[in-house]
């Protein structure tokens, strides 16, 4: 039997009242419920989708997997893949969220590419409130960091593969544009004009995350249950008090009881936890007026109602540009789902090593553009192993170049208005500050200069091409470029954060201001960061259930 079937509270748990109810088995409710089971509170965890990992009995695979125990969420080479297939069983079904996100086991952190970076400490200094400083969250960084090593050599025989990329940015960026050469997990707080290798959270070779340290830990306790296939369709309180929650198991509704003194830990991800507490009569007044109308709040009311204008409010992903660059030096490499190549699929399964122990980015850069306003944009370059769209060739590779720390643009999550109320980014996310593409814009065009002076149809003989706009363009041909959608442009990449921010949202306890027991702690509180967020939300994840725990006296 799969290792769920150990999880020991297995007696009628609606029937029960629980000390803690996390909403979401994702990256963060994970390790709020390790946390909380930890410290002896009665936890129950709840996620409307099913297995991910062949640890928790998940069983989405290709062939070539068979008899191995594996799932497609362990082996990191078939990252992309996900993109490809949108039947998976471990994307949100529509009704969830509008937008490409996982719900399953371990959420975002079961399908993403294994990132790992920590935040700089300036991140937390500069763009969060008291209480969430760097010092405050340091010893929250130790305590993952000792549950969830980071690793930059992520193949078990030791060795780095499909290099050429990482060999032509490397001659770019460091030999020509004077960036420094930085381990980025030794020096996180180095994030201005450098290069490095990726850091990933993998563990032997496999993808890592929370449902392979802190879910196992969690599940050996008896004062816990993870229950998959329940979808919580809203919290049950009266002016801020929760008492319990309903969702939807097989079609059935049920209801969870609360104990007295009791939470509910909203970890929905950045996207559905503001939807959820709408949904339940938390919100800006005139969205929960809209419900109310359409009969989506049975509390409908209104004295009941918790009136909060921040929950939804601030939402933010990295505006991205993908540039394709060719070099005669390139040799791409795109991973197959079904079908490998012969060697390097026995590589993996014989050794964990080979182009399938890693997500296919070779090497990561970093910088900052200051503003005239005093304030600093930052920018991250994260480079791939393949082409992309229309660029797919032999010799192609592809930099995605976002936006990071510092951008000015938010949106803020709605709910659809053709019936459903399902939650979703608004359209105005990206760019609604002209100041952010006009940072990119800058930073790009300042590496562009490092490149020898090249077109696609007359390349230079050394170093890298771009083939999607053009290396000698100005300025504002560039911000034209990234602020303009298109195949390459204006896309999401899914980074969805800050859409209920700590000190507007929530409380520095991740307590939703206006309530007395309803708190989030996910992607939803944490600020626009410097690096890819999921390291960062899984601090905040242990700084969260740090602060929860020192509120029960
Ligand atoms: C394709 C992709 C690639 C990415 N790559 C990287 C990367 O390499 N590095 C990085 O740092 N970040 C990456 N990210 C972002 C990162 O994965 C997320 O920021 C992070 O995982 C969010 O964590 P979370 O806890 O907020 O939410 P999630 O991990 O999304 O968890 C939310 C969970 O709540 C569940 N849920 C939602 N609604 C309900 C409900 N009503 N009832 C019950 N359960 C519910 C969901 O099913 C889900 O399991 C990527 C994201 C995507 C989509």
């Amino acid at each position: 039997a799969p290792p769920l079937a150990r999880r020991q509270n297995s007696t009628d748990w609606t029937a029960q009242e629980w000390d803690v109810i996390v909403v979401g088995a994702g990256t963060a409710g994970i390790i709020v419920a390790d946390r909380l089971s930890e410290a002896g509170k009665k936890t129950m965890l709840l996620e409307l989708g099913g297995p991910s990992y062949g640890i928790v009995g998940g069983t989405e695979r290709p062939s070539w997997l068979d008899g191995t125990g594996l799932s497609r969420v362990d082996v990191p080479g078939l990252y992309k893949s996900i993109f490809s297939t949108p039947d998976s069983e471990l994307l949100c079904p529509a009704d969830v969220v509008s937008a490409f996100q996982a719900c399953t086991i371990g959420g975002n952190s079961a399908i993403n590419a294994g990132l790992y970076f920590q935040p700089p400490a300036s991140d937390w200094d500069n763009y969060f409130p008291a209480g969430w400083k760097s010092a405050d969250v340091e010893e929250a960084t130790q305590r993952l960091l000792a549950k969830q090593p980071s690793v930059t050599s992520y193949s078990v025989d030791g060795k780095y593969y499909l290099q050429s990329g990482y060999d032509a940015a490397e001659e770019w960026l460091v030999k020509g544009a004077g960036f420094s050469h930085v381990s980025f997990n030794e020096e996180p707080n180095n994030k201005d004009r450098v290069f490095g290798r990726p850091v990933y959270n993998y563990i032997d070779g496999q993808r890592g995350g929370p449902t392979r340290t802190y879910l196992q830990s969690a599940l050996k306790r008896s004062n816990f249950r993870l229950q998959t296939g329940v979808q919580v369709q809203r919290i049950n309180h009266v002016g801020g008090v929760a008492s319990s929650i309903t969702a939807k198991v097989d079609g059935s509704i049920i209801t969870v009881p609360l104990s007295r003194a009791g939470r509910v830990i909203v970890s929905a991800g950045a996207i559905a936890s503001p939807g959820l507490l709408i949904h339940s009569g938390i919100g800006p007044s005139e969205t929960l007026a809209k419900l109310s109308a359409a009969g989506f709040i049975s509390n409908s009311n209104s004295s009941a109602w918790v009136a909060n204008p921040a929950v939804g409010e601030g939402l933010f992903d990295n505006p991205n540009t993908y540039i394709e660059l060719t070099g005669s030096t390139i040799e791409s490499y795109a991973h197959s789902y079904d079908d490998p190549i012969t060697a390097d699929k026995d590589l993996y399964l014989s050794s964990r090593s080979g182009p399938y122990a890693f997500a296919s980015q070779t090497s990561a850069f970093w910088g900052y553009v200051d503003n005239d306003d005093g304030s600093r944009t930052g920018v991250q370059g994260t480079i791939d192993s393949s082409g992309y769209a229309d660029f797919t060739d032999n010799k192609t590779i592809t930099l995605n170049i976002y936006g990071t720390s510092g951008l000015k643009s938010s949106g803020r999550v709605i709910l659809s208005s053709e019936g459903k109320f399902i939650p979703g980014p608004s359209s105005d996310v990206y760019y609604n500050d002209p100041q952010d593409g006009m940072s990119i814009a800058k930073f790009i065009h300042t590496i562009f200069q490092a490149l020898p002076a090249s077109t696609p149809d007359s390349p230079a003989v050394a170093g890298l091409t771009p083939l999607n706009i053009a290396q000698n363009s100005t300025v504002e041909e560039i911000y034209t470029y990234i602020t303009t959608w298109s195949k390459y442009a204006v896309g999401s990449v899914q980074h969805w954060s800050s859409s209920c921010r700590i000190g507007k949202c929530v409380d520095a306890d991740t307590k939703v201001i206006g309530t007395m027991n309803i708190h989030v702690i996910d992607a939803s509180i944490v600020s626009p960061l410097t690096v890819n967020p999921q390291f960062g939300v899984m601090v905040a994840a242990e700084k969260g259930s740090e602060r929860v725990l020192k509120t029960w006296g």
